[in-house]
């Protein structure tokens, strides 16, 4: 049976794909993303060796290795200094251990974000704070090229972001806070960075030379972990790691010694170039797999012949607020998310990035997926939501359906949440969603809602007032299901943060491909195969 059997029989000379050539190729564009989202780094991290004597750092510009670190901050109204590596300090009477001693009796307890409060719970965070405004420090992450590594690895520029006109990303960079954790407790449990603005793309950590036991920073993504073990170097390098600020993270206990850390936040900013400085560090779309298996499927007149629309959930979640988040994406665009956008972008497809809700909100998607286990090998594609009428030849897509099988109001409690969302079935290689009834995609990253603010209303009212929902004109198929872990993680970005959310939280996006029909895109592939 033909997937798209009530539109192929308009064009009767081209045959269109079989179910089962259908469902072969979009595992295989599975695959593909797949692999490009296993190969994409999301955190990144390196050290700086630290000479004790001040004459022994080189010369800026080829510096590989630092002089000692000062930190000034205020005590009532007098200067403060301290030189790290302790004992480093030109000052005869320098007493370094009592300045260290003093610094952290000078910071503040730090607490974090729950939702809209901070939170102070020494069981899930243990550290002291200087705000920006109480400190200073002669560490700058740009004398050390840490800007340009972290730039090149977690914000890469692909070329053909917009018609004649480059947009180079850059990374922008502001100090934000002075953390200490001592032993033998401090530790910050598994949270995810709050983002501080509708730019924010990351976090960096700078682990400045002072000896510290246990305190390993754990970045994880999508099921893989970086661990950054510093204690062993502590006491004479400065160790740095940077992710992508929707990552979750944690510090292990620091079990002896003080752990002394400056965070920056990291932005995405735009720079546009005109091609004639273009730089050769971009890469181009062409260059990943990706590209050519998109392109030889578009040139298949069967696959979705009269047309259709891809869809793909983001590998990363993403900032938004209220007013200015359409603005925000392609730009902020992370890891594998970037390259499927730029190869879709680039082969001419119209390509958006919006916010999706699965079936009843997000915490209703337990029995919205399809799960493989249940058919049988005779069918391998069947229609995972049979329409009762025994017809399953409407494919506009807009079947709505409103009737809240799930009782929202039950879930009031962050815990409940998390086990309704574990329950989540995503082992089925991959969803075909009958789009409109289950899978609501948002016009804009704007009307997002997020469920603790809306707990007692009924989920179809909410949708109403706030979701205006993308209508396309063919349906969506979806060729990869969300990650598990993702939403898992997602009910914990509304629960831990650094700080206490304002209006700006996290949700998922997913990328959604217009492929036209086959009569029509002929054309923009000459165009592309041409170039
Ligand atoms: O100190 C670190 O390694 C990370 C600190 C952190 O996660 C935070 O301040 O949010
Ligand atoms: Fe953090």
């Amino acid at each position: 049976m033909d997937v798209q059997s009530s539109t192929s029989a308009s064009q009767p000379t081209i045959s269109t794909l079989s179910r089962t050539a259908f469902t072969a190729v979009c595992r295989q564009l599975e695959e593909f993303i797949r692999s490009e989202k296993t190969s994409a780094s999301f955190a990144c991290g390196g050290t700086i060796p630290v000479k004790k004597t001040v004459g022994d750092a080189e010369d800026a510009g080829t510096v590989k290795s630092s002089g000692p670190i000062n930190v000034f901050w205020k005590l009532k109204s007098e200067a403060q200094k301290l030189t790290l590596p302790l004992g480093s300090s030109v000052d005869a009477e320098d007493g370094s251990d009592t300045r260290l001693r003093q610094l952290v009796a000078d910071c503040e307890p730090a607490g974090f974000g729950r939702g809209q409060e901070t939170v102070m719970d020494s069981k899930y965070r243990k550290a002291r704070k200087l705000e920006t405004s109480r400190f200073a420090t002669s560490f700058h992450p740009a004398d050390f090229g840490i800007i340009e590594r972290v730039e090149q690895v977690l914000l890469p520029t692909l070329d053909k972001l917009d018609e004649g006109i480059l947009q180079i990303r850059r990374m922008h960079i502001e100090l934000y806070k002075l953390n200490v954790y001592s032993g033998p407790s401090g530790l910050f449990k598994s949270h995810v960075d709050t983002p501080r603005s509708k730019n924010q793309i990351g976090s960096l950590v700078v682990c400045l030379p002072s000896p510290f036991k246990g305190g390993n920073l754990i970045v994880r993504h999508e099921g893989r972990e970086v661990d950054f073990d510093w204690e062993h170097q502590s006491a004479d390098t400065i160790q740095w790691a940077a992710f992508y600020s929707d990552c979750d993270h944690e510090i292990k206990t620091i079990t002896d010694g003080d752990r002394i850390t400056l965070t920056y936040n990291l932005y995405a900013v735009t720079e546009l170039l005109d091609r004639a400085n273009q730089i050769s560090a971009i890469i181009d779309p062409k260059s990943f797999p990706l590209y050519g298996f998109l392109k030889d499927l578009l040139m298949m007149p069967g696959f979705m012949k009269t047309g259709g629309v891809l869809g793909a959930f983001c590998s990363h979640a993403y900032p938004h607020a209220s007013e200015d988040a359409s603005a925000l994406l392609p730009r902020g665009l992370k890891g594998a998310d970037l390259v499927l956008y730029s190869v879709l972008h680039s082969l001419g497809i119209e390509v958006d990035v919006l916010p999706v809700m699965i079936g009843h909100g997000y915490l209703d998607i337990e029995d919205d997926w399809w799960d493989s286990d249940e058919y049988t090998e005779t069918d391998p594609y069947p229609d995972p939501y049979p329409n009762p009428s025994g017809h399953s030849d409407n494919d506009n897509g807009n079947r709505y359906d409103d009737d809240a099988r799930v009782d929202y109001s039950s879930f009031s409690k962050d815990d409940q949440k998390v086990r309704k969302v574990q329950k989540v079935k995503v082992n089925s290689p991959y969803a075909y969603v009958d789009p409109g009834k289950k899978v609501h995609v948002g016009k804009s990253l704007n009307p997002y809602v997020a469920a603790d603010t809306y707990e007692d209303q009924p989920f179809a009212k909410i949708l109403k007032e706030h979701w205006s929902t993308r209508e396309y004109e063919k349906p969506i198929t979806w060729v990869t299901t969300p990650l598990l872990e993702n939403i898992k993680h997602a009910m914990a970005y509304l629960a831990y943060g650094n700080e206490a959310s304002q209006a700006r939280t996290y949700s998922y996006a997913a990328i959604l491909a217009v492929i036209p029909a086959w009569n029509e895109r002929q054309q923009l592939l000459e165009r592309v195969q041409n170039e």
